[in-house]
């Protein structure tokens, strides 16, 4: 199958400034190759750095050294050497990030924040809504709550929002941290199912998921990481 997304000697430290500028290295000759319908989850210790390469990978942190390969559009772009405006078509189109927090926007309501993706590529508002409704009521949202902004939700519905959010678009290439955290087990059988039925597809999938059951339920394979041998 296609490699979606690859990256080559992927290299990132922290600059400490508050310890006199001291530098810490987590990740160091990172190669990681995932391919269309694959879920890769990483593993390993705590502070390892799976949150840091996820958030590398989505073009949040600057990479050190290294390059960060995307298919997008057919041609691989550097995540890693990209101008910003790059970056952001990468995302809109391409490479989806579900985070384990849903960043609430004041007064709109949970089925808009849903549809936005989609109205965003310019969806007709009654097919985006339609779509964010069954993802909702799949997720366990009642009708009710799509009406209100997700603000005040429990932290397993605004989960569960963020879940209907991050899939509603099918990104080709979809990062997930910690997708079940805060569910219960109803709701994370949705989403297992949800995660497969997207691999189905052809989406590649990258993972941080501690939970034993759900890691093994999703992963094709894990990416093991070790600490970082330049760390001090
Ligand atoms: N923005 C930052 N500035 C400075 N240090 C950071 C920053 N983000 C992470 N670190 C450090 O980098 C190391 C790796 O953190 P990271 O969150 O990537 O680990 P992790 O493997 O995801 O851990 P966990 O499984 O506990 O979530 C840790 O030592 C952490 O303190």
């Amino acid at each position: 199958m296609t490699v979606m997304l690859r990256t080559q000697g992927l290299a990132k430290s922290f600059t400490l400034h508050l310890q006199g500028g001291l530098r810490m290295a987590v990740l160091s000759g990172i190669d990681l190759a995932v391919r269309a319908g694959e879920c890769v989850v990483f593993a390993g210790p705590s502070g390892v750095g799976k949150t840091t390469l996820l958030r590398s990978l989505y073009g949040n942190y600057r990479a050190d050294a290294g390059a960060i390969l995307v298919r997008h559009r057919g041609a691989l772009v550097d995540i890693a050497a990209a101008a910003p405006r790059t970056i952001l078509d990468v995302r809109h189109e391409t490479l989806g990030y579900v985070s384990q927090f849903l960043r609430v926007v004041p007064r709109v309501a949970a089925l808009d924040v849903v549809a936005e993706p989609l109205l965003g590529r310019g969806v007709a508002p009654a097919v985006a809504h339609a779509r964010a409704r069954d993802l909702l009521l799949a997720l366990a949202i009642p009708p009710r709550l799509h009406a209100i902004p997700p603000a005040t939700f429990s932290g397993g519905e605004q989960q569960r929002v963020n879940l209907a959010r991050g899939f509603i678009a099918a990104h080709p290439i979809l990062l997930l941290d910690e997708p079940t955290a805060s569910l219960d087990a109803d709701n994370r059988a949705v989403v297992i199912r949800m995660v497969r039925e997207a691999l189905a597809r052809g989406t590649a999938i990258v993972a941080i998921c501690h939970d034993p059951e759900v890691r093994d339920a999703i992963a094709n394979r894990l990416f093991v990481m070790t600490p970082c041998q330049d760390a001090a």
